[in-house]
């Protein structure tokens, strides 16, 4: 086979992601250490990133020996915080994320160090928040800790607070893999890995492969016939590739479902098949659509993270309820009672003689669960898990046929490898022309950085000079070995026809088209009573604030001049660590006008969602929600992946330069056109817009020539 001249220097590779991935942990690490030791408890309470005043009030065994703590708000503060009613106070935490709960801090704004915390602490994962309670399982090297804290019935309890951290397991994973990577000479590649980087040529595939009868191994019975012809292509196509096949699935086109359908016909020939995803979501959707066919399958992960739908799949729920779990569960009756007694003893002594005693039995708890867990996972031909997950223990040892990544687009490279190390063939789907994963070290001064050590290392060959997080495996790919490797999905089923035109034309060579279900629905035909207004009857609306009159404000003006009233100072504080934002008050309004035509001609608020780049935008239309209870606003960055009838999105930018930030990225400009079913409305000036790229001055032309043009009555807008 000939040698690839783009091949990769895989050591330079590995090296240049562990530089990479190394500035990236210290930006999201420098993130939330500014936060914790910059700002008051009361601060990041009140920015959604921390609960304080809390008491220990119970502790106990949870799923996978993992000790739970139970906080409840401290009954002598309790009455200030909360108003006395033993609720906790308004908070942004959520179930699964991974929080430090540590002693408070005495005195407000003391300067805490992250690390000072963490050693004191106990770090832990969200598993359920109540009004008046959240319980917290603590990572298994920090349970001797939570000693110190003391608990609820002892009457030693001290008060704690919680706050969010960066989660940096999946960093850890990242970096061993990479580490193995760069130290592996060039004969312990796989043919795989190879391929992967352009050593070798991937295998050829047969180019007809359109008649299901002559199908390799015989015949294709289609679990869902109603498969459409690009998706039973990309499937045939991933089925007969040897090592590499990517699945490209534009918006709506049914990506997860082709997977499904890939899966089952995996499994069908007797292959034993990884399933991965960037995030927890992506693989419960999957585990989720598989389990009505059963076939045997296993989940990864903690059940924290777990949507409560999947959780009957759970690695950890199975080895309490299968069979083999059986032996595990006496272990876990005695931790418990141990648990109990902890409460009845004052007792130093005793006390840690208790610790003592639960010590071995989380040891022989984990070495039985161990061996559940090996029986459980080596007897499935399903595994799921995140990417991440995918370098835990439970997979040690593992061989799979397959490695399939879903939204393969959205992780990085590196994170993809974890689970590719050990494969020897891999189906990537995604969509290369949305978002990429977010990457915080982009701004100038890591970038900088990364050049120099660049200048200095690239010399003898140690660092690929110029490579970014953001280039994703899949990106990479294609441009390695050409669009020969991918198959592409062609039927949306999202879309009106119109709403699908320019993103079709512009960026997936015109083959995208409308199923016949979709193209041609509109709100006024939603199955339920709704008016056939102008507003209704179009799929596609742009609201044209050209004229220079509106103009954007930036975040830091508008809190000089103090637009926030009371407290916009401390406002200000907390929202100058999200970075400056943007908006647009006349934009803002336009939308609340909008929004209030369409809910009055009989459309569901729960039907409308609002997107916009800017958080400071997304901060001007938030009294919408009070007003249209059930309408979603969100970032472009944030709405991926999702689908509304009726989006309106909000442009921001209105200035005499022609700058548009954000918007010159046409992959986040692709995701917010293609979120709408039936009905896409833009606001934005068309003049500053289109200064900004070839693609936005294609799309203004094309919303001009196209969309219903509306332009602005002042007179008649409210700001
Ligand atoms: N062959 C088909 N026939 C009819 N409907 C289909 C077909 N394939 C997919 N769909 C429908 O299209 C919608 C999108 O499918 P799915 O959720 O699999 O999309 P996706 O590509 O994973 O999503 P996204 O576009 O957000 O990446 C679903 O409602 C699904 O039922």
């Amino acid at each position: 086979m000939s040698l690839l001249t783009k091949s990769v220097d895989v050591p330079a590779f590995a090296r240049t992601q562990l530089a990479l991935l190394d500035l990236e942990l210290q930006s999201e690490i420098r993130e939330t250490s500014g936060l914790i030791s910059g700002t008051s408890p009361a601060s990041l309470q009140r920015a959604g990133l921390a609960i304080t005043n809390l008491v220990v009030s119970s502790q106990r065994t949870g799923l996978g020996g993992r000790t739970v703590l139970e906080l409840a708000p401290d009954a002598a503060t309790s009455s200030s915080s909360s108003g006395g009613t033993g609720e906790l106070p308004e908070h942004g935490v959520r179930t699964g994320d991974i929080v430090l709960v540590a002693e408070q801090p005495a005195g407000s704004a003391k300067k805490r160090e992250v690390r000072d915390l963490e050693r004191k602490g106990a770090r832990g994962v969200v598993i359920r928040i109540k009004r008046d309670a959240v319980a917290v399982a603590v990572d298994e090297d920090k349970e001797d800790a939570t000693a110190t804290f003391g608990s609820g019935g002892s009457g030693s309890s001290s008060r704690v607070w919680l706050v969010k951290l960066a989660d940096d397991v999946t960093y850890r994973r990242m970096k061993q893999t990479m580490e193995r990577l760069a130290d592996m000479s060039e004969s312990e590649y796989s043919a795989f890995t190879r391929v992967l980087f352009g050593l070798t040529t991937p295998s050829l595939v047969p180019a007809d492969l359109t008649r299901d009868e002559e199908f390799g191994d015989g015949k294709i019975e289609w679990f869902d016939p109603t498969l459409n012809e690009s998706q039973k292509d990309a499937i045939r196509f991933a089925l007969a590739s040897k090592e590499i096949a990517l699945i490209h699935g534009p918006p709506g086109t049914g990506k997860t479902h082709t997977l499904i359908e890939l899966i089952l016909q995996m499994v069908k020939r007797g292959l034993r098949v990884l399933v991965c995803g960037p995030s927890n979501i992506s693989v419960d959707n999957i585990v989720e659509r598989l389990s009505p066919h059963k076939v045997p399958i296993v989940r990864l992960g903690h059940p924290a993270r777990l949507l409560p739908s999947v959780l009957n799949h759970s690695l950890d729920v199975l080895t309490q309820t299968s069979e083999a779990g059986l032996i595990v569960k006496d272990v876990r009756s005695e931790m418990d009672a141990k648990q109990a007694s902890i409460k009845k003893t004052r007792n130093g002594r005793e006390r840690k003689a208790i610790y003592a005693d639960l010590k071995e039995l989380r040891k022989e708890y984990r070495e039985r669960e161990r061996r559940c867990v090996g029986t459980l996972v080596g007897g499935s031909k399903v595994v799921l898990a995140t990417l991440h997950g995918a370098g835990g223990n439970q997979l040690r040892g593992e061989k799979f046929d397959v490695v399939i990544i879903d939204e393969a687009s959205q992780a990085l490279e590196a994170q993809c490898w974890v689970p590719l190390l050990s494969a020897s063939k891999a189906v990537c789907a995604g969509d290369h022309l949305q978002l990429p994963p977010t990457v915080k070290s982009t701004n100038s001064k890591t970038k900088a950085k990364v050049a120099k050590e660049g200048d200095e290392k690239e010399k003898d060959g140690a660092i690929i000079k110029g490579a970014s997080l953001e280039t994703t495996l899949f990106d990479r790919l294609l441009k390695l070995h050409g669009s020969s490797i991918k198959r592409m999905l062609t039927t949306q089923y999202r879309m009106h026809e119109k709403i699908m035109r320019f993103p079709s034309d512009e960026l997936y060579e015109s083959r995208l088209v409308a199923a016949d279900a979709v193209k041609e629905r509109l709100l006024r035909d939603l199955p339920y009573e709704v008016q056939d207004t102008e507003d209704t009857s179009e799929p596609v609306i742009f609201i044209d604030t050209q004229g220079g009159d509106y103009p954007e404000k930036n975040e830091e003006e508008e809190d000089k001049e103090g637009k926030d009233g009371k407290g916009g100072g401390k406002k200000g504080s907390i929202r100058s660590l999200f970075g400056e934002s943007k908006s647009n008050e006349m934009e803002a309004a336009l939308v609340k006008q909008h929004v209030k035509k369409l809910v009055e001609a009989g459309v569901r608020p729960e039907d409308i969602a609002v997107v916009t780049p800017y958080n400071a935008q997304l901060g001007l239309l938030a009294p919408l929600k009070e007003t249209f209870p059930g309408i979603e606003l969100g970032s472009v960055d944030g709405f991926q992946g999702r689908e509304k009838e009726a989006v309106i999105v909000s442009l921001v930018r209105s200035n005499p330069e022609g700058e548009v930030g954000f918007l010159s990225e046409k992959r986040r400009l692709n995701v917010a056109m293609t979120r709408p079913k039936r009905s896409l409305v833009v606001v934005g000036d068309s003049e500053t817009v289109r200064r900004g790229s070839k693609f936005l001055n294609n799309w203004m032309d094309w919303l001009e020539n196209n969309a219903d043009l509306r332009y602005v009555d002042a007179a008649s807008i409210e700001t």
